[in-house]
């Protein structure tokens, strides 16, 4: 039986199926990426995630970010963290820096998690604010942004290579995320659709944040909603330019820097290697 090898990781619990392009192409039709992510047709995944061969020089490897529906997405944090890790343990190093089709990432390690597995630290690049980059419908102040269902009203926009909006509310287990969620991602005021998060401010310098993730739904953790969620409530003066961000599958620390880059630090794990039959990609 042909199988082509994969490896399991996720980062919080944001899980991806992470398959190696960057020796052999592979053919991944939209339809063969989403059997691949079909928790019941396939392996099972939020993200598929392909490392290819850079095309830029100072690039370590590519990495695409395919979502469960088949369509392809600028950025994801958690499965940032998870390549870097994979790219540092080859090279034996601890500084790698990964391409994706939104821009390059500069990833270090940090430190060491209670797994055993590298805490990694990404620059996630610059927070995207003005309303052509979110990308909305129409001119607007993209800190209260004229968009809403309900509970949820007044959002923050930032593009962190993904567009994403995030609303405040008193209580983010509260809001019905599974109902909102998708009537806000697919609202015409997004042309290229958005992840919705749902903030709570915890503290000064602490949020809780849910995310119904664009083409995939609810996720443990979504990195690049929490990098806008820092960003979205330090510019509303909720919490300084640093701040934790507690997902359901664990916390990220999250720094928007001076240069408008924000910085997510956080861990990764490895669930399991397996091989995918070859029927998956034919
Ligand atoms: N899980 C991710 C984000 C994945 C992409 C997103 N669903 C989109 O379509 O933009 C993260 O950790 O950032």
């Amino acid at each position: 039986m042909a199988t082509t090898p994969f490896l399991k990781m996720h980062g919080l619990g944001n899980d991806f199926v992470v398959l190696d392009a960057r020796t052999a192409a592979l053919d991944l039709t939209p339809e063969r990426r989403r059997v691949i992510a079909d928790r019941r047709l396939g392996v099972g995944c939020d993200q598929l995630i392909v490392l290819e061969p850079p095309t830029e020089r100072e690039a370590d490897v590519f990495m695409r970010i395919y979502n469960p529906d088949g369509g392809e997405a600028g950025a994801c944090g958690n499965a940032t963290r998870c390549v870097a890790s994979v790219v540092m343990d080859e090279r034996k190093t601890d500084h790698v820096t990964v391409q994706t089709i939104a821009g390059l990432l500069d990833s270090q390690k940090t430190g060491m998690g209670s797994n055993g597995l590298p805490v990694i630290s990404v620059d996630m690049g610059p927070a995207r604010l003005d309303w052509r980059e979110i990308p909305v419908r129409e001119a607007c102040d993209t800190n209260h942004m004229p968009v809403g269902i309900g509970p949820l009203q007044d959002p923050v926009g930032t593009n962190m290579g993904n567009p994403h909006a995030t609303f405040f509310v008193d209580d983010a287990a509260a809001i019905p995320l599974a109902e909102l969620g998708p009537k806000l991602e697919h609202d015409r005021f997004f042309p290229e659709r958005a992840n919705i998060g749902v903030a709570q401010l915890l503290g000064d310098d602490k949020l809780r944040l849910r995310v119904w993730e664009r083409g995939a739904g609810i996720t443990l953790a979504c990195g690049s909603g929490a990098c806008a969620a820092v960003v979205a409530a330090s510019r509303r003066g909720l919490v300084p330019r640093r701040a934790d961000v507690i997902l359901e599958g664990g916390t990220l620390t999250i720094e928007w820097l001076r240069d408008d880059h924000v910085l997510m630090t956080g861990g990764i794990a490895v669930a399991f290697k397996g091989e995918l039959d070859r029927s998956l990609l034919t």
